[in-house]
């Protein structure tokens, strides 16, 4: 009951890292409660770590919520206190700046003492910044009634079992609440050491949106300083998973893994290779799934990295390059994607809400019509077999020469590219003249072309390859492996979203799509009026 009113008044005043410290009450008596106190593990603490942050992700989901572990043991090193939990303070990777408390106080008289003892309290557990403030909060609690377990009576809790070797299996993108209480769990249950497994290449292959799946070193640094702070004591061990294995099935010095409800048929198979190969089965420890209060309706009920990634589309992932050679009006968009894409959807709905379309593969087209100096071009390069009887291009006889012929295709966009570049351009001067503001340059291969000197931002419309190989047979009535060859001759989407400013994909209903491309439209204007009024105040 406590736990959401603590973290709405929390985060009032956090702006990043919430440390939480579970602590069973303050002594005011006489001294202060200076001496670090320690808890013993119980089943119940995993109940209200998994609630803690269940609540945050809830409450307060832009805030990084850190249950940190150091005075949860089983035995304090001595009962005196000055070589217990905390012989000496912890670093954490954040120095806490402040430190919160919803001890009630009964008179304003004692808020300075309690103000005082906490201070004093933090600064023995952890090194603080030297400046450490500490707040009062004052969380609006309902009347709680003392129950069985809040009236202070010595309770009987449950004590948890607990292992030498603990070992888990994750993704671990965009560390959140649900991996947190995972992590949290698994190392309040380990004593000695905790192997992490982290999914890395051929596991992703068929994750949703894949490509903006966190980079494998990125995802072990952000689990290595979250483990530091959370129990320092115990040694970790992260290693790349290319199978649904790893070393659950080979180590003979793990005793328990931890899952959750979906991956418990994983453990289930990892105790049978176990067997198999002449090792003890582990102890399975499952934990809830944390539900997901926030998910939309493509989203998964659970709180899951998939969903913080579907999110992720439509939004700034990446700030815009100076381009101080391009003027700010009209503020051109780059949208690119591989063939099949949904891209030229996407420039559809842009140009519905107010943006001026240019449409490069038709520019394409315009560039080598009879009479222009790329027509005859193209013609000495490739025969006048390419011609129909009027006398103009066959593009689909052009596009069977190219497309799986990188020296080839080189060899028509040298003629093409440079002259759609300067079709291009004149595209946006008139849109300029007609006072329009946006631009969005439709431009199949932009990134391989090098156009990004024509654009203020670069936005990737992705579709995963097979979806697109469905869409391109169907549409353009093309043989499987044409449609394979013509997206071969394009980049992967990896790479271009390497590139990419904002993100968009067209996998799912056409009104989820419309719901991402008004999301980053609403965006791109508050980025374009903060530019405006940069370039004003610096005028
Ligand atoms: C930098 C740019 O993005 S400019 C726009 C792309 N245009 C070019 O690169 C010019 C060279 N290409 C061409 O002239 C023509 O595409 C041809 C002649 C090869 C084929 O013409 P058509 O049969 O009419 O096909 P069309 O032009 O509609 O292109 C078919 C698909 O191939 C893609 N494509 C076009 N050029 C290229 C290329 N150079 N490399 C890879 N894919 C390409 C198109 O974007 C289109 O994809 P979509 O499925 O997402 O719509």
């Amino acid at each position: 009951l406590r736990i959401a009113p603590v973290l709405t008044s929390a985060a009032q005043v956090v702006e990043r890292t919430l440390y939480v410290h579970l602590h069973p009450g303050l002594n005011l008596g006489t001294g202060g409660q200076a001496r670090p106190v320690y808890i013993p593990p119980v089943v119940d603490l995993c109940t209200l770590i998994s609630r803690l942050y269940s609540n945050a992700a809830d409450i307060c989901g832009h805030l990084d919520v850190r249950v940190l572990l150091s005075n949860i043991r089983s035995q304090p090193a001595t009962l005196s206190g000055s070589s217990g939990p905390f012989p000496t303070p912890q670093k954490l990777s954040h120095s806490p700046e402040v430190v919160l408390t919803d001890f009630p106080i009964q008179d304003s008289g004692q808020s300075s003492l309690v103000t005082q003892c906490l201070q004093k309290y933090a600064g023995h557990c952890y090194v603080c910044n030297p400046s450490l403030s500490s707040v009062l909060l004052h969380p609006g609690l309902k009347e709680v009634e003392e129950d069985d377990d809040g009236g202070g009576r010595d309770v009987q809790l449950k004590p948890l079992e607990t292992f030498s070797d603990v070992v888990v299996g994750g993704t671990f993108d965009r560390l959140h609440g649900a991996h947190k209480t995972l992590l949290n769990t698994s190392c309040l249950m380990a004593n000695r050491r905790f192997v992490i497994g982290v999914c890395d290449r051929e596991l992703l292959k068929n994750k949703v949106l894949k490509e903006l799946i966190e980079p494998y070193d990125q995802r072990v640094e952000k689990l290595q300083d979250f483990l530091n702070d959370v129990k320092p004591s115990i040694k970790y061990e992260i290693v790349p998973l290319s199978d649904p294995f790893g070393p659950s099935i080979s180590d003979p010095e793990l005793q328990c893994i931890v899952v959750s409800e979906e991956t418990r048929k994983g453990g289930e198979a990892v105790n049978r290779k176990r067997l198999e190969n002449g090792l003890a089965e582990l102890v399975l420890y499952e934990i809830q799934l944390l539900k997901d209060a926030h998910h939309a309706d493509i989203e998964e009920e659970k709180i899951s990295s998939s969903s913080l990634r579907t999110r992720l589309l439509g939004t700034l992932l990446k700030p815009p390059s100076l381009q101080p050679d391009l003027p700010l009006d009209p503020y051109v968009i780059g949208l690119t994607g591989g063939s099949g894409s949904g891209k030229s959807s996407i420039a559809h709905r842009l140009e519905g809400l107010g943006a001026v379309r240019i449409d490069c593969d038709q520019l394409g087209h315009e560039a080598y019509l009879p009479g222009t100096s790329a027509y005859h071009k193209v013609i000495q390069e490739f025969g006048s077999d390419i011609l129909n009887e009027d006398k103009t291009i066959n593009r689909r006889v052009l596009g069977g020469k190219v497309f799986g012929n990188q020296e080839r295709l080189k060899a028509l966009t040298d003629i093409v590219w440079p002259e759609i570049a300067s079709l291009v351009k004149k595209r946006i001067k008139q849109a300029k003249e007609q006072g329009k503001h946006v631009c969005v340059v439709d431009a199949a291969v932009l990134l391989e072309a090098g156009w990004t000197y024509l654009v203020h931002e670069v936005w990737v419309a992705t579709i995963p390859e097979e979806e697109a190989v469905k869409r391109i047979v169907q549409r353009d009535g093309v043989k499987e492996e044409d449609a394979l060859r013509r997206l071969k001759s394009q980049w992967p989407n990896a790479k271009l979203i390497e590139h990419a400013n904002v993100v968009l994909c067209t996998l799912w209903e056409p009104d989820v799509t419309q719901r991402q491309v008004s999301k980053a439209w609403n965006l791109l204007q508050q980025r374009i009026q903060k530019r405006q009024e940069i370039t004003r105040s610096s005028l």
